[in-house]
């Protein structure tokens, strides 16, 4: 297996559209958009503020996962833009036939807040926010991963990950 995908994780609003365009970029990978994936029945939960079950996010996360092994099994490495919240949804994106690693955005509930509120059209209104923290399970022992801090600059974060990505 040699093709690897990056999968750039956290709350709504932690930088992972800006942090991964720009890694996809820098790489040169192709680049996915977790939320384009979602059944078009999450997109209209989120819209009117309910936050979404694990019986929700088990096909969108199977539909990533798939993506993620079609572009492996071509030779393609990816980055990919996914919420992956909680353990047990990374490892459905784990059971991918490539070399699933994780970029977790971290940072406060007050800064996320600060940048979701000026973020404009989006589906994804600011009230969710703390049902997002309260699912969010950090990275734990054994996942291959990266925590980084959204109060560094994009590009920062794009260097430490390209360093993590040495190893
Ligand atoms: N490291 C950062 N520093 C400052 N602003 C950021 C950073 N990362 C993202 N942003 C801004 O925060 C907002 C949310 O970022 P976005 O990439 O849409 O997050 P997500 O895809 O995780 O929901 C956007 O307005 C974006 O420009
Ligand atoms: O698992 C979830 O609840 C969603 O995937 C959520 O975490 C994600 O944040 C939305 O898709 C909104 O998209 P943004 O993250 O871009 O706000």
């Amino acid at each position: 297996m040699s093709a690897t995908c990056l999968v750039v994780m956290g709350v709504s609003g932690s930088g992972k559209s800006t942090v991964a365009e720009l890694l996809a970029d820098r790489l040169g990978w192709p680049f996915t958009e977790g939320d384009e994936l979602h059944p078009a029945a999450n997109i209209a939960k989120m819209s009117a503020g309910i936050p979404l079950t694990d019986a929700d996010r088990e096909p969108w996360l199977r539909i990533i996962r798939d993506r993620i092994s079609a572009a492996a099994s071509q030779g393609r490495s990816t980055v990919v833009t996914c919420s992956a919240l909680r353990r047990a949804y990374r490892d459905i994106l784990r059971e991918a036939d490539a070399r699933v690693r994780f970029v977790h955005l971290d940072g406060s509930r007050e800064l996320i807040g600060e940048r979701l509120a000026h973020r404009g059209g989006h589906f994804m209104p600011p009230s969710l926010l703390d049902s997002q923290f309260a699912a969010l399970e950090p990275l734990g022992p054994g996942e291959d991963g990266l925590v980084v801090n959204v109060a560094d600059t994009p590009a920062d974060i794009a260097d430490q990950v390209l360093a993590f990505l040495e190893h």
